[in-house]
């Protein structure tokens, strides 16, 4: 984000993200009644309230993800208690978010249970196998659902604890369902921790989470996996998204796009 009221109680509290008044670095409408377009832009001034320290250790490709699927998956990490070392954290969807939560929980010393073992988890479930679900059934303490399409909650919310909390990060167009009637019947299910769990959402996250996120990541080592492109390739880029072939960030090289061929 680039801007915010500074005065509100979010803001106050360091939440930031949650101030009605938020602007978002691109695609949004400035306090000047202008749009934001973020890297696409000619220059930016930013006021020094939104401005933060890239680490000399981070790579500027491997890192500028961080910026948005880092803190994303950094900032309900911390609050939700989800960074302690032996807790078991399941990350589902494994993209641009997923990818970097799984290197952050392995960085706090969490089991992590997730799709792709070569990202460093200790574990690899297919949500679509009710077999593999229910041998990991009230195994998790937390999970991060960065998932972008709609799909089933119940499969997800049984792999809890009692009072494990799913949070949701991933924003699918249509509305996700919840199966209110099974969440009331049945003994596991009757727990509110998951009627709890799945009230808790998190968008981004706000600018001193965004600044020790960042340290963290410079400390650890913790970079985004991305393939850096010229801005000339940014329409085979567009047409590769939605084949969702990238593993897992395009990062658009503009300086090195603006010199001559
Ligand atoms: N809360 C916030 O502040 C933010 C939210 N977002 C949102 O988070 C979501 C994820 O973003 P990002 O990681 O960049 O997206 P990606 O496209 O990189 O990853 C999406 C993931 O969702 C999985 N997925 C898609 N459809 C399904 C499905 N039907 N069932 C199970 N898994 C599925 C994909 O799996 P596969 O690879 O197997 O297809 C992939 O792992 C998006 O909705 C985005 O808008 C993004 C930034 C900030
Ligand atoms: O409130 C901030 C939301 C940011 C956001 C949500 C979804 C998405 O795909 C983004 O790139 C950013």
């Amino acid at each position: 984000m680039v801007g915010s009221c500074r005065s509100c109680g979010s803001c106050k509290q360091g939440f930031e993200n949650y101030c009605p008044q938020m602007v978002l670095t691109y695609n949004s409408v400035d306090g000047d009644g202008t749009m934001t377009y973020g890297g696409y832009s000619d220059a930016v001034v930013v006021n020094q309230d939104f401005a933060v320290h890239f680490p000399e250790s981070l790579p500027l490709d491997k890192g500028a993800p961080l910026l948005c699927a880092g803190i994303t998956v950094y900032s309900p990490m911390k609050h939700f208690g989800l960074n302690e070392p032996g807790k078991h954290l399941g990350v589902v969807g494994l993209g641009g978010l997923g990818h970097v939560a799984v290197k952050f929980a392995k960085a706090f010393g969490m089991k992590v249970t997730e799709a792709m073992e070569r990202l460093g988890a200790d574990a690899f479930l297919v949500s679509s196998s009710m077999d593999q679900i229910l041998a990991a059934t009230g195994t998790m303490d937390g999970i991060i659902n960065t998932v972008s399409a709609t799909h089933p909650l119940m499969p997800l919310l049984i792999l809890l604890k009692t009072h494990g909390k799913m949070i949701m990060v991933g924003a699918p167009e249509k509305p996700l369902e919840v199966p209110a009637f099974s969440l009331i019947l049945g003994a596991r299910l009757q727990r509110s921790s998951y009627l709890h769990s799945i009230c808790e959402n998190h968008a981004i996250g706000g600018m001193e989470d965004t600044q020790e996120m960042l340290d963290f990541a410079g400390k650890h080592g913790i970079t985004a996996d991305v393939e850096v492109i010229r801005m000339d390739y940014v329409n085979t880029a567009m047409e590769r998204l939605a084949r969702n072939d990238v593993r897992y960030r395009f990062v658009i090289d503009v300086a090195n796009t603006l010199t001559p061929l």
